[in-house]
């Protein structure tokens, strides 16, 4: 659980983590980096890994601690599901600019950086790929959440969440949520 200090002070710079804190890499850089040598014939997998997708997800949270929950429209994969607001890396994207710019293009709102604070992540795989999900609580942020894909939306308390089917990534997450609003 995140200290309450942080949630009630709503949006918290991480400006003074900045110099301690190295960029970080993804893919094949990252280990050579920390000093692992990449694997060798003997030590890899024979079953080719699945691709990495990272999505990055955000609970928005209001004021009666209520979590907004979207429903995936017709024609997507896991089509029918509620999931959190939130979508892919693309390249050259940090997280937060992936949140910030998804948040704007899905529901109109716009969110300031420091009012992004981690919770938790999902790591799970499906059949194609293997999704990397780190999950962000939001309590402030500008502007009227308005559905702008189509999609239908939901305010939802943390201990009614089991009640949307969500994918099967996204269920480990909700006692993270639980424990934090109820
Ligand atoms: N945004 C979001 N995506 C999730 C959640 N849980 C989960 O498994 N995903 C999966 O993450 C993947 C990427 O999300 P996306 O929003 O960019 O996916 P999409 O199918 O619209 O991608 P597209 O832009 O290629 O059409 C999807 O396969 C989606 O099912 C979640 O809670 N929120």
């Amino acid at each position: 659980m995140l200290p309450t200090g942080i949630i009630s002070s709503g949006c918290v710079s991480k400006l003074h983590l900045s110099s301690e804190v190295k960029p970080v890499r993804f893919g094949a850089e990252a280990g050579y980096e920390s000093g692992v040598a990449p694997p060798t014939q003997a030590t890899r997998s024979p079953v080719p890994p699945l691709k990495l997708t990272v999505v990055v997800a955000v609970a928005l949270i209001d004021t009666d601690n209520r979590i907004l929950l979207a429903q995936r429209p017709e024609g997507k994969q896991l089509a029918g599901l509620w999931e959190f607001p939130g979508g892919k890396l693309e390249p050259g994207e940090r997280p937060e600019e992936t949140l910030i710019r998804e948040l704007r293009e899905e529901l109109g709102i716009t969110v300031k950086e420091p009012c992004l604070a981690p919770l938790t992540f999902a790591s799970h795989a499906y059949e194609t790929f293997h999704l990397l999900m780190p999950l962000y609580i939001c309590r402030r942020w500008e502007g009227f959440v308005q559905p702008l894909e189509g999609q239908a939306l939901k305010w939802v308390k943390a201990q009614e969440l089991r009640s949307y089917p969500m994918p099967p990534a996204d269920e480990p997450l909700i006692p993270f949520l639980v424990d934090l609003l109820v």
